[in-house]
């Protein structure tokens, strides 16, 4: 069995003012315990800067949840790969499912934005996944595999080292519906053939690929101890200092 270094990431979305933000990183970072993965926390773009002051001396990594694929320019409202780099991030979310469904971003636009974090230097979270309608049409498999090679058209195999995935099937986000062990284990392992026969074998045993979907502390070791699932991409749970810690402190099966 290969063994990757398992990440904990959490997507905070839109939540969290500076204050609240504040007081859960400090909870956190008294309640983090294992060292031998990596745990993220990912803010809105205006609490980036106070959470990495907090985060600074922790072994605690920063993520940003979307991020524009120009250095600068006139892009009202948009943030850039330099802004995200100069306060410390090192992990960026894209194509999460919701900007995908509600901003409308299509994979043309997510891989233009995969490239940038590379060229930066930071770690692309890329998100994919199908939605309930398009799994029980069976199309489950024919969704990734556009997504996944629409969204890494072109990459460089020598910068595949920090490329991340993350598979989130919608229908589980936010729903309490967890896709079973055995049917994330399988999309991932799928994934991996998709990446192993585009970027050659060692892009396909050495990406870590994360599931997300409505992941607690009741299901995060039964997840992990699957063999193809490498962390997980946390959302409502990563809002609470005792459940995200008690995810990201999952006891790893020898
Ligand atoms: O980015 C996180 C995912 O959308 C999962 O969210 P959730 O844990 O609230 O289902």
């Amino acid at each position: 069995m290969i063994r990757r270094k398992p990440i904990i990431a959490g997507n905070w979305k839109m939540n969290n003012t500076m204050e609240e933000a504040e007081k859960l990183v400090a909870h956190l970072l008294g309640l983090i315990e294992k060292r031998d993965r990596e745990v993220v926390i990912c803010p809105s773009f205006v609490c980036l800067s106070r959470t990495a002051e907090l985060l600074k001396d922790h072994d605690v990594a920063l993520g940003a949840q979307n991020m524009h694929y120009e250095d600068n320019g006139a892009f009202t409202g948009e943030v850039s790969p330099l802004f995200l780099k100069e306060v410390g991030v090192t992990y960026v979310i894209l194509g999460h499912s919701e900007r995908r469904h509600i901003f409308g971003e299509k994979d043309d636009l997510i891989n233009k934005k995969v490239k940038a974090t590379l060229k930066h230097d930071m770690n692309p979270i890329v998100c994919v996944g199908e939605t309930l309608e398009e799994r029980e049409s069976n199309v489950t498999f024919e969704i990734i595999k556009n997504q996944v090679y629409g969204s890494l058209a072109g990459l460089e195999k020598e910068k595949m080292g920090k490329l991340v995935i993350a598979y989130e099937p919608v229908w589980a986000i936010g729903t309490g519906k967890t896709a079973t062990k055995e049917d994330a284990n399988e999309v991932i392992g799928y994934i991996r053939k998709l990446l192993a026969e585009k970027f050659g074998k060692e892009a396909g045993d050495k990406t870590r690929i994360l599931y997300g979907g409505s992941v607690k502390p009741a299901n995060i070791k039964e997840l992990m101890d699957m063999e193809e699932i490498d962390g997980a991409l946390v959302g409502g749970a990563s809002l609470k200092a005792v459940e995200f810690s008690e995810i990201a402190n999952y006891d790893i099966t020898e």
